[in-house]
């Protein structure tokens, strides 16, 4: 169990990371997303003692990080997959760490083979991986240990799509048997999938927490797509109910939720000939909550200036 409570890290005047809570359990994994400069990755140095905490407290399991013994053993962690001593092989980097964690070296094969890099490839310096492969190495250091909590910043980051989709059943199946996972990203789709639990920041706050479901309606959804056979009197029951709405396509896009919007269509008798949330509902209550941090207005990109080809 991760145990986060009234983190603060300021830098100066900067506040990167302010006043945060959460926890995250074990047997499930926790996605922690936000736009470029959230306050991600110095909440996860905080909880691994590389930075400290202006205010506030981490514990993992009832200890702060410098507190575990052979921590490697009970924390996975993967901060920069680019950190690794460059001149050292994958195999070495391996090495190193179940010598210090005090683990037999049939670990290092065992971790080589979980993570698909094959002899060559574990022997090639750390400076000639790609960045999928620096990944798939600091996905196996994180592991070497067998730790019961994992620590994982943009591990998708570099990996190919079938590397994701890799990662994903290895982290589900992790947390399947027990383990606490906390996962970063700045990528929404990357973790809607695995994550039990979303935390999602912006400037350093929380803005938002919960499963996927509790996410969408705690925002009151996205809406409702419908069409009704009699699109006028379907209007004039949305009129009564004080609902608003506005023309899309043959039908109408509606405030409310798909199912009270059919309970409505059934007080009224209205045939409904078509009735569905509307779509990418997850994707855009993100960049809602976290509107104010986003850096991308393409609308004021001058248009390029060189002569076309
Ligand atoms: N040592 C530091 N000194 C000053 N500011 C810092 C320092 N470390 C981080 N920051 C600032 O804190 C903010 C949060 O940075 P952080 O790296 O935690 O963001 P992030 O959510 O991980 O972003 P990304 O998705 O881009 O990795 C940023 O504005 C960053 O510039």
């Amino acid at each position: 169990m991760i145990k986060v409570e009234g983190l603060t890290r300021d830098y100066g005047n900067f506040v990167a990371v302010d006043d945060i809570s959460f926890t995250c359990k074990p047997g499930t994994v926790t996605g922690f997303l936000g736009p470029n400069g959230a306050g991600k990755t110095t909440t996860m140095r905080v909880m691994v003692g590389l930075t400290p905490a202006t205010r506030g407290e981490v514990t993992i399991g009832g200890l702060h990080f410098h507190d575990i013994p052979n921590p490697g053993r009970h924390v996975g962690v993967l901060l920069d997959a680019s950190a690794q001593h460059a001149g050292r092989t994958g195999r070495e980097v391996l090495t190193l760490g179940a010598r210090t964690m005090g683990l037999p070296m049939s670990r290092v094969e065992e971790m080589l083979a979980l993570v698909a890099l094959d002899d060559t490839e574990s022997r090639r310096r750390v400076r000639n991986y790609s960045l999928g492969m620096r990944q798939r190495l600091g996905i196996a250091h994180a592991l070497l240990g067998d730790p019961s909590v994992l620590i994982l910043d943009e591990p998708a980051n570099g990996l190919d799509p079938a590397g994701i989709r890799w990662m994903r059943g290895l982290l589900k199946g992790y947390a399947d048997r027990g383990g606490t996972v906390l996962l970063s990203s700045h990528l929404l789709n990357e973790v809607e999938q695995i994550a039990d639990e979303m935390l999602l920041i912006g400037r350093g706050k929380i803005v938002a927490r919960g499963t996927k479901a509790e996410l969408l309606a705690g925002a009151g959804g996205a809406g409702t797509l419908v069409v009704a056979e009699d699109n006028d009197r379907l209007v004039a029951a949305l009129d009564e109910r004080g609902i608003s709405h506005t023309p899309v396509g043959l039908g109408f896009r509606v405030d409310a939720q798909p199912v009270d919007v059919g309970r409505l269509s059934v007080e009224k008798s209205i045939v409904l000939t078509d009735l569905r949330p509307v779509e990418g509902g997850l994707e855009d209550l993100f960049l809602e909550l976290t509107s104010d941090t986003q850096r991308d207005d393409l609308a004021h990109l001058p248009a390029p200036t060189g002569a076309p080809l």
